[in-house]
């Protein structure tokens, strides 16, 4: 039996992740900080794919004890914890402070928690950034800081021997635009100028959630991609490259 965790799963992108992975017969929980739209996922995935494959479990990601609440339950019911990724996310420049707990506190809470079990036998964690991860992003640089810090959060401890000798790969991805609810409904107050974010969706496009959910698959399967960032666009699915100062210099 292969379990998986993953947050912010009750739609958009984290759904997609759900879907995918209990089509490869992993068992599942996934948890939200919305309920209602969590417990509809929760009942549309167990008719498609059993009952005792998935569940929904509230959990707010800015909260230690949702967490480790979590946590205990994924391990009581299905007793591992083979993959973790930590998806929930949210975009606003104004309520800055949410939005770093969420996107990069959550992302710490999560990898730690999952670090602390896997550390007995393994496992996978990917933490979902962004292209704003790893380029500047003027109508949004407190969602780039975070994103950004994902990466590098993730790439720090790809080094560290806690993962590197207890069979832990931890892998970023950073998805460019995607058609999901992060991207409508959208208000001035979320960004530091909302009208600069048509140009950079021009020339991007907006992915389908098959596009992201073939990178997300991806990371999954290649195995030696510890510290790697998947960059997924319409046209592009290459992990980053970061300048290496420790190369000899070449002139
Ligand atoms: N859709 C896009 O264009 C892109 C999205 N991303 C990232 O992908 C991730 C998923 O986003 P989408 O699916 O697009 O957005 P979404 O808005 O459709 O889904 C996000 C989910 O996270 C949940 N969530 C928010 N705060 C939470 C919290 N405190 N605790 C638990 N769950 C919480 C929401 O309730 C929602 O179900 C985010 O981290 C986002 O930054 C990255 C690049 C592009
Ligand atoms: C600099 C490159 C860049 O912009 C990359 C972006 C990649 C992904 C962004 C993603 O993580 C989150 C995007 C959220 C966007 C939210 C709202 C926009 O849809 C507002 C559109 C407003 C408008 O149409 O005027």
């Amino acid at each position: 039996m292969t379990v998986a965790i993953v947050t912010g799963g009750a739609k958009g992108l984290g759904k997609a992740f759900c879907e995918a992975l209990l089509k490869r017969s992993y068992k599942v929980c996934f948890c939200d900080v919305d309920t209602d739209e969590g417990e509809n996922t929760q009942q549309f995935l167990a008719k498609q794919y059993g009952n005792g494959n998935v569940y929904f479990q509230k959990c707010d990601v800015r909260s230690e004890n949702d967490f480790t609440a979590l946590f205990n339950g994924v391990l009581k019911k299905y007793s591992s914890i083979d993959l973790i990724v930590n998806n929930a996310g949210i975009i606003h420049e104004t309520q800055w402070k949410n939005c770093v707990d969420i996107n990069l506190n959550g992302v710490i809470q999560g990898s730690m928690l999952a670090m602390d079990h896997m550390k007995h036998g393994g496992g996978v964690i990917v933490n979902v950034s962004s292209l704003s991860g790893v380029l500047p992003t003027l109508y949004a640089p407190v969602y780039a800081a975070t994103k950004a810090a994902v990466v590098n959060f993730t790439r720090s401890w790809a080094m560290n021997p806690a993962v590197t000798q207890n069979n832990i790969r931890m892998v970023t991805m950073c998805p460019a635009f995607a058609d999901t609810d992060i991207i409508k409904d959208i208000k001035e107050e979320q960004f530091q100028g909302k009208q600069f974010v048509a140009p950079f969706m021009e020339k991007l496009g907006i992915m389908p959630l098959e596009r992201v959910t073939e990178g997300f698959l991806k990371v999954l399967d290649d195995q030696d991609n510890n510290g790697k960032s998947l960059i997924v666009t319409a046209n592009v699915m290459n992990y980053a490259t970061f300048p290496d100062p420790f190369q000899p210099a070449t002139k």
